[in-house]
């Protein structure tokens, strides 16, 4: 199964476009768990077993887990995931981007150390950076494209002046995410939450490709808005899924031993919020 009928087969079963990320950071665990970074695999396994049911993805941020020296707490959360959520697909967010040879590295720690199915990628290092993930079929690969964070403006809204039409940088992106780039389709595209006009402009470039769209939550992005602008269905069938992410505000919902009960009413709610916001 690919990435693609992984991701449209889970959002389907648990009518969810909701991902849950996983940024565990032992300074904000309950009391019993609390700065003990040997527990990140307890903390996060956790809260799977609170939200498999409502979730299209899982999105493990790498940098909470090296961090803390906790790369063998991420295989075995992923060996977890497997049995916990069998068929929920796993983004594994390193945002890598580097010369093919060292791509290729990266490739084989997302995909065979970590067996994620998908991985977030920096374009900005141009085709030869992101060709080696796309040898990997049925793996996905996530542009950054126009990122949910306010610096996001300073290269990403920079106008390209030699490129016909002169689109700005994210659109350029998005248009060879959608055409050139996309050898086998399994790009997709990771657009902020935080700018639901951006959304739009990215789905109308990048009719098909999902998009990744983190900042609901803890970064304030509007969750409705952001379904309007980047979900496209033809009656019940999704031609342009999305695959909305929220982190803090669903691991960290409560400081207390409650944590991932608190953990499943957040993401439920969110997971209604979104469903609730689609136009057929
Ligand atoms: O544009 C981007 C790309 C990636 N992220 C990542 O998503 C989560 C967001 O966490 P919240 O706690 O829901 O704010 C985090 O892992 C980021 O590294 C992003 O925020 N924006």
């Amino acid at each position: 199964m690919t990435f693609i009928d992984q991701l449209q087969a889970a959002t389907r079963d648990n009518a969810s476009l909701l991902c849950v990320g996983l940024d565990p950071d032992p300074a904000k665990f309950p009391a019993h768990l609390k700065n003990d970074a040997s527990r990140i695999h307890d903390f996060c396994a956790a809260i799977v077993d609170a939200t498999a049911d409502l979730v299209c993805a899982f999105k493990p941020q790498i940098a909470y887990f090296a961090a803390h020296r906790a790369e063998d707490q991420l295989e075995r959360l992923v060996a977890h995931m497997r049995r916990a959520a069998p068929g929920v697909p796993v983004i594994l967010d390193a945002k890598r981007g580097d010369i093919g040879a060292t791509a290729e590295q990266y490739a084989i720690e997302a995909f065979e150390r970590f067996g994620a199915d998908a991985v977030t990628l920096s374009p900005f290092m141009g085709f030869d950076s992101v060709e080696p993930y796309l040898r990997r079929h049925g793996k996905g690969a996530f542009l950054l494209c126009r990122t949910s964070n306010p610096g996001g403006d300073d290269l990403q809204a920079q106008r390209l002046s030699s490129v016909a039409g002169q689109p700005l940088l994210y659109e350029h992106v998005a248009r060879l995410a959608q055409g050139p780039w996309n050898l086998n389709g399994q790009l997709g595209l990771v657009v902020g939450a935080t700018y639901p006009a951006e959304i739009a402009r990215v789905r109308e470039l990048a009719p098909t490709l999902p998009l990744l769209i983190p900042g609901v939550g803890a970064q304030g992005g509007d969750a409705t808005a952001t379904v309007r602008a980047g979900l496209r269905l033809q009656g019940d069938a999704i031609t342009g899924p999305i695959v909305v992410n929220s982190s803090r505000a669903i691991l960290y919902a409560s400081a207390g031993d409650d944590f991932a009960a608190a953990a499943r009413q957040a993401a439920l709610k969110t997971r209604d919020q979104l469903h609730a916001a689609r136009i057929g």
